[in-house]
């Protein structure tokens, strides 16, 4: 970089920005090592019978329920064989009639019984899906910061949404709903044996090829399932980071490349879904042939036997209806092994979340003194953006971090933050490592405002009390420091639900909410990153003003993409290739005739024939 800025560090057009030697920073694929970890089948096991675990008596009541229902329906088969033979036997007209009333009276209690336990089964469901989704969101929210933005935050978000909704509908409707088949099963099957046990093991014919197919199947889809989610998720990787980079894709013309990397990835998903579909049109087909193996062997077996008078007509007439019934429950069993499936491999990804080992924080800051001292660090271990780069902001001061694009200002502000521990030298706050601090510590003390800010689908009245607990005037007086006008124009004030499709606040807007949630919040260090990239420049210079007025006292770093945001701070510290090459006011510099000049000089000559 040169005094007379050569035509490299002229001020993007469209983006006001320096350029430099940037790297394309939105992501083209992950790693395999920096994806989360997914939990092993036996953990997935552990965490399965930890949730039923919670609910035992409501586990217990929802089998009685079922077992008396079951009980009830078995009751048809077996009383109509009863009645077909009582005819033979000469049953009066009186006791058929009462033993019919008796039957009638089976199909309704069977019904009523499996509704009520239904109902008691849901209410399983939910309370155990509520558990999953609070200790997934439990673990995401303490995640290191660093390993998220690694993995991909679409990563997380499929977890955190779709795998937990995916382990809640099992939970809610199928998992109950296999449990009642299990036991009617059962109940089947052992009404069988009462009836006759020659014919009851007719009902084995259905074995050998269920056991062959659903192995086949389980094995087969365990594999094609997780490759589903993980395909899944690498879409909405791929999706989020081109949507949410959106200006670094358009400022480095990769829309073609990432609109190619979006179908590649939506093509191997589709191939994915594929797979799982050709599974499916063989197993299922498979399983009908299955059912109906029982039925032919207890009637044919068994009326061949009734010719010969080994057993009687209605013993063969109820054994038959029940092997017709049992394709009921077996049915509903096997079509839910491939929700099974897919809800274990989501619930392995859940519980995956668990497995990142948390961060060792146990630091305590004395005071709030920054320090980077020969700092080296890396994103990748081949190759370094700081090298052994030094800066002491002043407790209190204003100073701005500026530099052509990819220089390391945003890494700068990543390891005061605490997101990231240096490779070698040290970044500390009050003496400690910042990426040793104690979370709450550390949120309380320091804050990072980049140009990501989320606006909750709440009132904005909610969206501020996030940072601090006040009353409606401290939140106007925020609102109003960082020029955000357009809150008092809102049709229901701080009550107006914003974040949705009812009052969609624009990026600028949704930018002076986190600023004003910033000033609410009153930390001790407050890093700014590109905070006002979206207000209009008129806004930004004001809103810098108001903002550095409101933090009064505190330290404030600005990362200053644009060079009149650098020139209100109390000092300037210019970052180049990694390394800090200059620091001073913004008057000092401009006269020293340095690496800052010469940018000054670029940026006015860019602005004017801007
Ligand atoms: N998450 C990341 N993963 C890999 N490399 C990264 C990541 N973030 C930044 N880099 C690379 O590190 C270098 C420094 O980036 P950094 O964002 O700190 O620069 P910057 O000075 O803030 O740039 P800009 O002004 O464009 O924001 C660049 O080469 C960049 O491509």
């Amino acid at each position: 970089m040169d005094r007379s800025g050569r035509p490299g560090h002229q001020p993007d057009r469209r983006t006001g920005r320096i350029p430099g030697r940037r790297e394309n920073r939105v992501v083209v694929s992950r790693s395999e090592s920096h994806r989360l970890p997914t939990s092993e089948p036996r953990e997935v096991r552990r965490a399965a019978i930890e949730l039923f675990g919670h609910e035992k008596g409501t586990v217990a009541l929802a089998c009685l329920l079922y077992l008396a229902a079951a009980g009830a329906g078995a009751a048809l088969p077996v009383m109509l064989g009863r009645v077909i033979d009582g005819i033979g036997d000469g049953w009066s007209a009186g006791r058929i009639d009462l033993v019919c009333a008796v039957l009638f009276g089976c199909i309704g209690a069977q019904m009523i019984l499996v509704r009520v336990g239904r109902r008691v089964s849901h209410r399983f469901g939910d309370r155990s899906a509520a558990r999953v989704r609070e200790r997934a969101l439990g673990r995401a929210l303490r995640l290191p910061l660093g390993t998220i933005e690694r993995a991909g935050t679409g990563d997380l978000t499929t977890r955190t949404t779709g795998d937990v909704a995916a382990v809640a509908g099992l939970l809610r409707y199928t998992g109950p709903e296999v449990v009642a088949a299990i036991i009617e099963l059962i109940v089947l099957i052992v009404a069988a044996f009462v009836i006759d046990p020659l014919l009851a093991l007719g009902l084995a014919a259905v074995l050998p090829p269920l056991a062959l197919v659903s192995r086949w199947y389980l094995r087969a889809a365990r594999q094609t399932f997780l490759a589903e989610r993980a395909a899944m998720s690498e879409l909405a990787d791929a999706l989020t980071a081109s949507s949410s980079g959106a200006r670094t894709v358009a400022a480095h013309h990769l829309q073609a490349e990432r609109g190619e990397l979006g179908h590649r990835l939506a093509r191997a998903h589709y191939r994915t879904l594929r797979r799982i579909i050709s599974l499916q049109s063989r197993f299922l087909p498979s399983l009908d042939l299955a059912y109906l193996l029982p039925v032919f062997a207890v009637l044919i077996g068994g009326g061949l036997w009734a010719l010969s008078g080994g057993v009687k007509v209605g013993a063969v007439v109820a054994s038959t209806m029940l092997a017709y019934r049992l394709a009921g429950p077996l049915d509903r069993i096997m079509y839910s092994l491939t929700e099974f499936q897919s809800a274990g491999a989501a619930l392995a990804r859940v519980e995956g979340i668990g497995k990142v080992p948390l961060e060792d924080r146990p630091g305590r800051p004395i005071g709030t003194a920054i320090e980077l001292a020969d700092v080296r660090f890396g994103y990748d271990d081949h190759h370094d953006v700081l090298h052994a780069l030094s800066l002491r902001p002043r407790v209190g001061e204003h100073l701005a971090v500026v530099g052509p694009s990819g220089a390391g200002k945003s890494t700068v502000a990543r390891l005061i933050a605490g997101i990231e521990p240096p490779r070698s030298g040290t970044a500390t706050i009050g003496g400690v490592g910042s990426a040793t601090i104690e979370l709450e510590s550390l949120r309380r003390n320091v804050i990072l405002v980049t140009q990501e800010h989320h606006v909750f689908h709440a009132s904005l009245r909610d969206n501020l009390a996030l940072a601090a607990d006040r009353d409606d005037d401290a939140l106007r007086e925020a609102l109003h420091r960082v020029g955000a006008a357009w809150a008092t124009d809102l049709p229901d004030g701080l009550d107006t639900v914003v974040g949705g499709d009812a009052h969609r606040l624009t990026p600028a807007q949704a930018q002076q909410l986190a600023l004003a949630r910033v000033v609410l919040a009153d930390p001790e260090i407050v890093i700014l990153d590109e905070a006002t990239a979206g207000l209009d420049a008129d806004a930004v210079g004001e809103t810098e003003a108001a903002l550095s007025a409101a933090l009064s006292g505190r330290t404030v770093i600005t990362i200053a993409h644009q060079l009149q945001v650098a020139r209100g701070a109390d000092r300037i510290a210019v970052v180049d290739n990694g390394r800090v090459v200059e620091t001073g006011t913004h008057t000092g510099l401009v006269h020293r005739g340095g690496v800052y000049a010469g940018l000054w000089e670029a940026w006015n000559r860019g602005r004017q024939s801007n």
